[in-house]
């Protein structure tokens, strides 16, 4: 695991964060039936982890997932969020364990309306990072530490982590995430998608096709 070597793409913000516990209740789905874990965050934002089987010894198979409305539960074909959230998902129940961490910051940290607003932009010709910063925000806002706070509250100390980006990695890591490997979670490529899972490689350090 090389992730140090990569600078991360957010430098994570010195504020401190608190997330508070709430309940615990099963979510059944196609792929198993999983425990939902609810946690507030000061601030107001509410966040959900499922967990399936035992996640508190050694690595588990976890995703950290930004929540993108429009992927996730609208069927876009403009990104692949919804197609990872789906192979997470089964992948975590292929193993008998693992941990989804969906986190609330919609739009790389800039909420829903913004990203309908950079959505236009990216309409008229921008692509996605030209079009946050026509906005007036950076590229990637996100804050992982919440995440932090909610895996160590499950016991989770270490994560093997799906995803395309080492960026991401890095900045896990900044967030005191301790991540044991990568595992690469590459679907839902399509017409519609093609030219922003380019940008995402060539802009934002994502790795495709490999
Ligand atoms: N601002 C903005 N956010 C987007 C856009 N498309 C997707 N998103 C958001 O991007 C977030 C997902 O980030 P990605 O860059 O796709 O993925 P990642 O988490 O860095 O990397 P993976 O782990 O490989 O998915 C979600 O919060 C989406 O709502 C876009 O064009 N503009
Ligand atoms: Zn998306």
């Amino acid at each position: 695991m090389n992730a140090q070597q990569v600078e991360a793409n957010v430098t994570q913000p010195d504020s401190p964060v608190r997330v508070d516990y709430v309940a615990t209740c099963q979510l059944p789905t196609q792929w198993g039936v999983f425990d939902m874990h609810g946690f507030e965050e000061v601030g107001g934002r509410e966040h959900v982890v499922l967990t399936l089987g035992e996640v508190s010894d050694g690595a588990p198979l976890t995703r950290i997932h930004s929540e993108c409305l429009t992927g996730d539960a609208l069927f876009s074909l403009r990104c692949d969020c919804g197609f990872q959230l789906e192979a997470a998902l089964e992948a975590i129940a292929a193993e008998g364990r693992g941990v989804l961490v969906y986190l609330r910051q919609e739009g790389r940290g800039i909420g829903l309306i913004n990203k309908i607003r950079a959505y236009k932009l990216q309409d008229e010709g921008a692509d996605t990072v030209e079009a946050n910063e026509k906005l007036g925000f950076p590229a990637d806002m996100r804050d992982f530490r919440v995440a932090r706070e909610m895996l160590a509250h499950l016991g989770v100390t270490a994560v093997r982590i799906m995803t395309n980006n080492p960026r991401k990695i890095a900045t896990l890591q900044q967030a005191g995430i301790d991540v044991a490997e990568r595992v690469a979670l590459q679907v839902g490529r399509n017409a519609y998608n093609d030219h922003y899972l380019d940008t995402k490689k060539a802009k934002l350090g994502h790795l495709f096709g490999l």
